[in-house]
């Protein structure tokens, strides 16, 4: 199995090394036509903006829409989640280009700047209780996205409690709905819609290969309509973390 991984800017070598620690070739993809040559992608985590030039520049996005309309499995890691979803917020003026495809709204820094960065604890039973593994993820937040709002066919798989000053961010709260007061306790950071997989966070960057595991599994799963049913589970801030790469 080969799994293409966008290698346009950010962490795609390290999710390479990923796939190698697994014994699956990742493809680096830097143009549309070598996307041809694969059958799922990973979009890395970086700096969406700049990856956003690079692909225009590479005229790669007709080529990553008609990929994930194919329905061939792709997994969006941070700055990858945001290329993923319909809707982004918080993007810098004059927004930028999105694949899409992903029935969510994302906030593109929710965490705020990259002194903020953050590792959490993340339980993720879907995913930890089938690979046998530890019950939690080491989740490496940088200068991360978060989800603010989700459509009916996407499955949560991770969400975090958001601290005391952003729940009460009127630009940040849900849209009212009966009997809600408008407050945001807690945020999306790993969701699955059929085959698309996204996290705000950067299993990568962690010796955990699990999550790659789970993304394989899907690849391998391509064709059978797997899905699972809606878990949201929460996870504790950790210490910050000031000794990860810049992704801004
Ligand atoms: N670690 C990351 O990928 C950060 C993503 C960054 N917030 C962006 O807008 O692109």
């Amino acid at each position: 199995m080969a799994v293409g991984v966008l290698a346009l800017q950010g962490s795609f070598n390290e999710h390479v090394a990923a796939l190698r620690r697994l014994g699956v070739k990742g493809v680096e993809i830097r143009k549309p036509e070598q996307l041809q040559s694969v059958t799922s992608l990973i979009i890395p985590g970086g700096e969406s903006t700049t990856m956003a030039k690079l692909a225009e520049y590479h005229n790669l996005f007709p080529a990553l829409r008609e990929f994930v309309k194919m329905g061939k499995p792709v997994w969006g890691t941070c700055a990858g989640l945001i290329f993923l979803a319909n809707k982004a917020t918080g993007q810098k003026s004059g927004g930028q280009e999105l694949i899409g495809g992903l029935d969510c709204t994302v906030h593109r820094n929710f965490f705020g700047s990259q002194i903020q960065s953050f590792e959490a604890e993340l339980p993720v039973p879907q995913i930890a209780d089938k690979e046998g593994g530890p019950p939690t993820f080491r989740a490496v937040f940088i200068r991360a996205p978060a989800i603010l709002e989700v459509g009916p066919e996407v499955v949560v798989l991770a969400d975090i409690p958001v601290s005391s000053n952003k729940a009460d961010d009127p630009n940040l709260a849900l849209e009212s709905t009966e009997g809600s007061t408008g407050s945001r306790e807690k945020v999306i950071v790993a969701v699955k819609q059929g085959n698309l997989l996204a996290t705000a966070f950067h299993p990568e960057l962690t010796a955990d290969t699990r999550w790659h595991s789970y993304f394989l599994k899907m690849v391998d799963e391509v064709g059978e309509g797997a899905s699972s049913s809606i878990c949201a589970v929460g996870g504790e801030f950790q210490k910050s973390r000031t000794d990860l790469p810049v992704y801004q």
